[in-house]
């Protein structure tokens, strides 16, 4: 079942950035509730400015156009880890929680793939996982601009999120910094073609199907389509409508930060299917329109080991994980999704 509208917190880092120390923290503590109760939030007033997320966007839209011969020159390796590069689409199938590989063919002889194209876009400054870029011949101003984005949501990401959430968990304010130098990051640029909606009436085709991120968190900037969907906090397996609202990206909270609060703060479900109907849409044109989005995954430097954190366990509350080195987590992950 899926509720008609969402009602996820609005963080607005304004008063985090330029507010007085009782406002920061006001809003520190106000994204810590949102994290622990939802695991998902609008965010305003980022400071990243809407003219580089619409630009973005339009670069993804040339980029997806190109003739399939051109984004091949950027081929994905096949291992799922190596998350760089063109992936076409059907080729990837996201699965929740799934490790074991025999189960693993099964789901996916079984299922039809995820029906998108992606692109992945890592720091251009961290060796051990170069960037695949399509020749600058080829596609010429397009590396510069994503690499520059990236950019743009790393500093978004070192100088306000994680103090915010540090700070609203009474951490010290560069605790999470520690854990993400390297800046091991992915940006991904997800393109959906336009497709019946009777395919996602049947189940058929999935946009992305139900799941929950691995890393520490996300920022994910939609465009107008619509279609996303999350789990609703306190009735399980209900899902709400995110639309997108201009002016706002969207966070959510990923597996791994989930496990090192000792599921204090939550990563909660979610997945795209086709939008709602519009009011006067008799759903006639049996067309869903093609959608673009950008997520932006937030990852522990793969050598750090995480261990429960302060203030998130004690006598009532007792630790439930082991401490897990960072790498050895997220690929595990990652190679149950290729
Ligand atoms: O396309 C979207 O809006 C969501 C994508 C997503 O959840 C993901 O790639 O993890
Ligand atoms: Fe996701």
């Amino acid at each position: 079942m899926v509720q008609p509208i969402s009602s996820l917190p609005v963080v607005d880092f304004a008063r985090f950035m330029g507010g007085s120390s009782e406002d920061a923290l006001e809003t520190a503590r106000h994204l810590f509730t949102a994290c622990r109760d939802v695991g998902f939030a609008y965010l305003i007033n980022t400071g990243i400015p809407q003219e580089q997320i619409d630009g973005m966007f339009d670069w993804s839209a040339k980029l997806f156009a190109l003739p399939i011969e051109t984004k091949l020159k950027a081929p994905h390796p096949p291992e799922g880890w190596f998350h760089r590069g063109y992936s076409g689409v059907g080729r990837e199938q996201v699965s929740q929680m799934v490790f074991d590989p025999n189960e693993l063919k099964s789901i996916r002889d079984g299922k039809f793939p995820d029906f998108k194209e992606s692109f992945d876009i890592g720091n251009e400054q961290f060796g051990p996982l170069p960037n695949i870029w399509i020749p600058e011949v080829a596609f010429p101003g397009f590396k510069a601009y994503a690499t520059n984005f990236y950019n743009i949501c790393r500093a978004f990401q070192t100088s306000a999120l994680f103090p915010a959430l540090a700070m609203g968990m009474d951490l010290p304010i560069d605790f999470f910094l520690r854990y993400h130098e390297d800046g091991n990051n992915q940006l991904r640029l997800l393109h959906y073609p336009q497709a019946l909606t009777s395919v996602f009436e049947s189940g058929k085709k999935g946009r992305v199907g139900t799941h929950t991120d691995f890393g520490t968190a996300t920022l994910l900037f939609q465009d107008d389509c619509g279609g996303l969907e999350v789990e609703h906090p306190s009735r399980p397996g209900e899902f709400m409508h995110v639309p997108p609202i201009p002016g706002t990206v969207l966070l959510n909270i990923g597996d791994l930060l989930m496990r090192w609060s000792n599921d204090t703060l939550k990563s909660t479900l979610h997945r795209v299917r086709a939008p709602p109907r519009r009011d006067g849409d008799n759903g006639n044109s049996g067309i869903t329109k093609e959608r673009y989005s950008i997520p932006y995954f937030m990852c522990v430097d793969q050598d750090k080991t995480v261990e429960c954190l302060h203030g998130c366990f004690g006598p009532d509350k007792p630790k439930k994980y082991e401490p897990i080195k960072a790498g050895d987590y997220v690929n595990m992950r990652l190679d149950a999704s290729y």
